[in-house]
């Protein structure tokens, strides 16, 4: 299976170094770069988002006509999100789709593999910055391109900085919680409060030591899974937002360097988005 699975995560490497060329191609041509909303007025999609993930799953399918995906666009036209045993490939073709709108120079390419519903590798590529993390869930094959990772073994959570984002709901009660965290977090005191506009550039963060923690209320599958193993395999943890394991559809996430977590978990004011597998309502 070793071989198996190196020979897919190798695939999941070129055909994440292609998309990226691809969004780095559309960032030029501004009608790449139109806006379509989908959830919320802010919660943007471009035909870039839509063309990269059809390049990407027809690339899989081809060499691997049996396997599942769940892929953002491909959920937000109507497709099931359901995690099975089978080999998965779970797909945001365009992490960061609002800064990709805006320039602004985050934004990644993520693709997490799963087997049996767990995670066994993750790739980012933050397609600007041309950096690529990527992760296998056995520790001494974790291995990492154009980029060191030097997690961080800061204990004292007033010496961190903290990343987080505050989505795209902006309903008022959501955006009350979202406040409500970041007051207790920023009252701590930590250092500092970032958020790179991308899920899994936060990830990619936490596992190169750059922040402490990232938390997160809001996010989906595919935000995370792929930054997931990546976080898990530098050193790092994932939790809940109130304690107790993760649970990646659940659209609740704390990935952490271990010093940190317990006090993070501690002052974040939770609140339960639909889950990504819930049924759909009629
Ligand atoms: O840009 P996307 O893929 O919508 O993702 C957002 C959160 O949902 C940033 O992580
Ligand atoms: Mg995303
Ligand atoms: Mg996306």
């Amino acid at each position: 299976m070793d071989d198996v699975l190196q020979n897919i995560m190798d695939h999941a490497v070129a055909v994440a170094r292609e998309a990226g060329q691809v969004v780095r191609e559309a960032l030029c041509d501004e009608k790449q770069r139109d806006v379509m909303t989908k959830s919320s007025t802010v919660d943007l999609v471009t035909q870039t988002d839509q063309r990269v993930e059809h390049l990407i799953i027809q690339s899989v399918k081809k060499k691997f006509p049996t396997h599942r995906f769940i892929g953002e666009e491909s959920v937000a036209a109507g497709e099931a999100c359901v995690l099975t045993d089978d080999p998965t490939w779970i797909i945001d073709p365009i992490d960061g789709t609002t800064n990709f709108v805006h320039s602004f120079p985050f934004v990644a390419v993520s693709i997490g593999f799963s087997v049996d519903k767990k995670i066994q590798f993750g790739v980012v590529y933050s397609c600007l910055e041309d950096k690529m993390f990527t992760a296998r869930r056995v520790k001494e094959h974790s291995v990492t391109e154009n980029h060191l990772m030097l997690f961080s073994s800061i204990s004292d959570v007033r010496r961190s900085i903290i990343a987080t984002e505050f989505g795209s709901n902006r309903e008022t009660e959501t955006v009350e919680k979202i406040f409500s965290s970041l007051r207790n977090i920023l009252n701590i005191p930590v250092h500092g409060v970032r958020g790179a506009g991308t899920a899994a550039v936060n990830m990619c963060l936490v596992a190169s030591g750059c922040v402490e923690a990232y938390y997160e209320v809001g996010v989906h599958v595919w935000d995370v899974a792929a930054g997931s193993v990546i976080v898990e395999e530098a050193g790092g943890v994932l939790m809940d937002v109130e304690g107790g394991p993760v649970d990646l559809m659940s659209r609740r996430i704390v990935a952490a360097n271990n010093g940190t977590v317990a006090h993070i978990v501690k002052e974040i004011d939770a609140f339960s988005p639909t889950r990504d597998d819930a049924p759909p309502t009629q």
